[in-house]
């Protein structure tokens, strides 16, 4: 086990170039159990979550090799092998699997999805929709056991906009009899890469990127190429480190229009910020203001950024409010900072974060992935060493963080931890 050390007060400078999509991969790779020859992804980033999916492939019959950032998957010998328990808990996307098995097979045992814990996190909505679609869905100790003697294409309204629910019904409707339609779908670009991965598949989806997206059933869908899309959430988090900690820094391949809403906030926080074609520059400045912000659905603030952008705050005028719509519970790294010597308080659903404060290193844990990347960050500003675990959450959707941030002039290593660092990791 490992922990991250950080040392605080070198300036960011210069360019770092942003890895492929975490939650477009999460989803690219189940979809291919949908075709019925090799379907090939190019650019994935290297990040445990995309190991374990690419494990669970295997399992289920799968032939997979790499080369390099580029998966190729035989989905040829796949079968619908239950997997109730084990690497499906090691991450939020192995849901996916329901939609792809279900989609291909006509049922799927899936144990309930883990990932990292925001409060609760229902999959009510892809139920209902694996329902409408004719499969009958139970829940026994801890698995989900989907089965349907046919698939029929529905209207299914989402009652809240969910990522998670639109891929899945997605992944199964492409294969249902007839014609399907999702009310109320979210409109991330993960989404529109996952249905542009399916269409070169041979799927007809229309209105991905709307609320409404209509979805023709096809009776097979073949092997495909596709290139994933740049990972808007760590393009964001560089574009956060570069202000906090920042003098010019250039963000490399990212599509800035899937970042308007934050760099629109750090431009009101008095930082500069340019795009182009596929870059970011943003150059910070000794003073910033505060700004609140609220998270939404995509195109609104994403809540993925929002424990970065808390760190961010600690350095700014004034206060700053910060309201999670999406996971209200998302507070883990609140604590953590607060050992920095960070000025936050919560107050009903909203985060009131005081400043400006010079952070101080401490030890302090990562509780969950976007929570790791706000320490960090924290850490950057810091004066003196921060050390962070919980390296395992960071990892799961972070490629190369330390290389990255050395890179733009950090000074970031990871050391192995004692046995009594981790007895005391365990326990905290
Ligand atoms: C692997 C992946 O892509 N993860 C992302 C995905 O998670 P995920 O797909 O799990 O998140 P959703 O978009 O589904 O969740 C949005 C909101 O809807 C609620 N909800 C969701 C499904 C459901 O059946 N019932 C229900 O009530 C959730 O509790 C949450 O409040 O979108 C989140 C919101 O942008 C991001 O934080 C995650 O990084
Ligand atoms: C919450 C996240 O991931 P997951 O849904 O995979 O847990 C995230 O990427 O910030």
């Amino acid at each position: 086990m490992q922990k991250m050390i950080v040392e605080g007060g070198h300036f960011l400078n210069g360019k770092v170039r942003i890895s492929g999509a975490k939650n477009s991969a999460v989803a690219l790779l189940p979809a291919a159990i949908l075709a019925d020859s090799e379907v090939t992804i190019e650019g994935l980033p290297e990040i445990s979550d995309v190991n374990t999916l690419s494990d669970l492939l295997e399992e289920i019959g799968g032939s997979v090799s790499w080369d390099g950032q580029t998966i190729h998957i035989d989905p040829r010998n796949m079968i619908s092998m239950p997997l109730p328990n084990g690497k499906v808990k090691k991450l939020r996307a192995s849901y996916y699997f329901m939609g792809a098995m279900l989609g291909k097979f006509g049922k799927a045992v899936i144990g309930l999805p883990g990932g990292c814990f925001l409060g609760p996190r229902p999959i009510d909505q892809h139920i209902k929709g694996f329902e409408a679609l004719g499969a009958e869905v139970t829940n026994e100790h801890g698995a989900i056991y989907i089965r349907a003697k046919e698939l029929v294409g529905a209207r299914i309204y989402l009652d809240v906009v969910s990522v998670g629910a639109t891929i899945n019904i997605m992944l199964a409707a492409v294969r249902a009899k007839g014609k399907t339609i999702i009310e109320n779908a979210a409109k991330e670009p993960e989404i529109i890469d996952v249905a542009t991965l399916l269409t070169n598949m041979g799927a007809k989806i229309k209105g991905v990127g709307t609320d409404v997206i209509r979805i023709e059933g096809v009776p097979s869908l073949h092997g495909c190429r596709h290139t994933i899309i740049p990972d808007r959430i760590e393009a964001g988090t560089y574009a956060i480190a570069a202000a906090a900690a920042g003098k010019e820094v250039i963000i490399d391949n990212v599509i800035p229009q899937h970042l308007e809403s934050l760099l629109a906030k750090l431009r009101e926080m008095g930082i500069t910020v340019e795009d182009s074609d596929d870059q970011l520059y943003i150059a910070s400045k000794p003073r910033l203001k505060s700004v609140d912000i609220k998270t939404l659905v995509y195109p609104g603030f994403p809540t993925d950024l929002q424990q970065p952008f808390t760190s961010l705050l600690t350095r700014a005028e004034n206060t700053g409010v910060i309201t999670d719509t999406i996971y209200s519970a998302r507070l883990k790294h609140i604590d953590e900072l607060r050992r920095m010597n960070a000025i936050i308080k919560v107050e009903g659903g909203s985060v009131i974060v005081s400043g400006p404060v010079k952070l101080a290193g401490s030890s302090v844990k990562a509780s969950d992935l976007r929570a790791g990347a706000a320490l960090v960050i924290a850490g950057l500003m810091a004066e003196g060493i921060t050390e962070i675990t919980g390296l395992e959450h960071i990892d799961r959707g972070y490629e190369n963080m330390t290389e990255k941030l050395n890179n733009l002039g950090a000074n970031v290593w990871r050391e192995d931890m004692t046995e009594e660092e981790i007895i005391q990791f365990q326990n905290s």
